[in-house]
C-alpha cells in the first residue's frame, strides 16, 4: 500500500534545465527529463557520458549545478535529513554489484529493509517477504544460503530486496551488464512485469540497445556534455542524428570519442608531471 496521495499526477522524476557535475567541471547541461509513474525510462550513453551521474542526482547523492530537480513532486534542495530519508524510502535501488549479505539466506537478505524500516508483524512480513521472491521466480529459494545460489538467481534475489518496502520508483545501474542472452532476455521482461504490478517508476541505466528498446517507454540519449535525443524507442531507432545513430547501431567510427577529453585539470597534472625532475 502506498501513500500517494494529492500527488499522484505529479511526474515520478522532473528535471529542469539541469546542470551536473564535479565540482568546477559540468558533466551534462541544460538537462530536461521527465519520468512517470508506470513507465520504464532508459537512460543510456556511451561511457562516461553521464549516465551514472544522473542517477546519483535523483537519489540527491550530488546537487546540480543549475536547475531543478524533482522527485515524487518535491524539489530535492529544499529537502535535507528526515524529510530527503523518507523521499529516499520511496526509491528503490539496485547496483550493479547488489551485494547480499552471505551471512543470511535468501529470505532473511530479502527481509533485511523490512526489519530495519517497519514494525511488521512476522506474518506480514513473511507474506510480504515471499510474494517479492515469487515476483523474481524464486519463492521456492526462500531457504537457501546465498554460497547455494548462481549469479543469476543472486541478481534476481538482490532485484526482491530491492522492491520488498514497494519503492514507488526503482533505479537500476547497469541490470544487464555480464548476463547471459537468456538472463538478459529475463530480466528485462522481469523490470517490465514489476513496473506494470507495482504501478511504480523504473529508470535504468544501461548501455544495452536491444533490451531496453524492448521494454523502455521512452529513452534518453546523453553525449557530448548534453541529453542528445529523447522519444520512444520507434522514435529513437529513426534517428538521423549521427550521434544516435552510432550509438544504437554499436559502430566503431562516428562522433563518439575514443579519447577521454583534455582538461585543464590534466594539463595542469602534466605539466607539474614534466617539471619533476
Ligand atoms: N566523483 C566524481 N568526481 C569527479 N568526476 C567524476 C566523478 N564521478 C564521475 N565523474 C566524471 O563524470 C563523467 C561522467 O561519469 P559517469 O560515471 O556519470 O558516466 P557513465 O555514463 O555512468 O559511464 P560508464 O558507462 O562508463 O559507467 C566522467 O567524465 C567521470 O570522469
Amino acid at each position: 500500500m502506498s501513500m500517494i496521495t494529492s500527488d499522484a499526477t505529479d511526474p515520478v522524476v522532473l528535471f529542469s534545465a539541469v546542470d551536473l557535475g564535479y565540482g568546477d567541471f559540468t558533466v551534462l547541461k541544460e538537462v530536461d527529463l521527465r519520468v512517470a509513474r508506470g513507465q520504464v525510462v532508459a537512460m543510456m550513453g556511451g561511457s562516461g557520458s553521464g549516465k551514472t551521474t544522473l542517477l546519483r542526482a535523483t537519489t540527491a547523492q550530488i546537487r546540480p549545478q543549475r536547475g531543478t530537480i524533482a522527485v515524487f513532486g518535491q524539489d530535492l534542495a529544499s529537502l535535507s535529513g528526515e524529510r530527503l530519508r523518507q523521499v529516499r524510502q520511496r526509491m528503490g535501488v539496485l547496483f550493479q554489484q547488489g551485494a547480499l549479505f552471505t551471512d543470511l539466506n535468501v529470505f532473511e537478505n530479502v527481509a533485511f529493509p523490512l526489519r530495519e524500516h517497519t514494525t511488521m508483524t512476522e506474518q506480514a512480513l513473511t507474506e510480504r517477504v515471499l510474494d517479492k521472491l515469487d515476483a523474481v521466480g524464486l519463492r521456492a529459494a526462500a531457504h537457501l544460503g546465498i554460497s547455494e545460489i548462481s549469479g543469476g538467481m543472486a541478481r534476481r534475489v538482490a532485484l526482491a530486496r530491492a522492491i520488498v518496502m514497494e519503492p514507488e520508483l526503482i533505479l537500476y545501474d547497469e541490470p544487464f551488464a555480464g548476463l547471459d542472452p537468456i538472463s538478459l532476455g529475463i530480466t528485462a521482461q522481469l523490470i517490465r512485469d514489476l513496473t506494470d504490478r507495482l504501478h511504480c517508476a523504473s529508470v535504468l541505466i544501461t548501455h544495452d540497445v536491444p533490451e531496453s528498446f524492448a521494454i523502455a517507454d521512452q529513452v534518453y540519449v546523453v553525449g557530448q556534455g548534453k541529453l542528445l535525443a529523447s522519444g520512444t524507442p520507434q522514435a529513437l531507432s529513426g534517428s538521423q542524428d549521427p550521434y544516435v545513430k552510432q550509438f544504437l547501431n554499436g559502430e566503431p567510427d562516428g562522433p563518439i570519442a575514443f579519447h577521454y577529453p583534455i582538461t585543464p585539470a590534466f594539463t595542469a597534472w602534466l605539466e607539474q608531471q614534466s617539471g619533476r625532475p
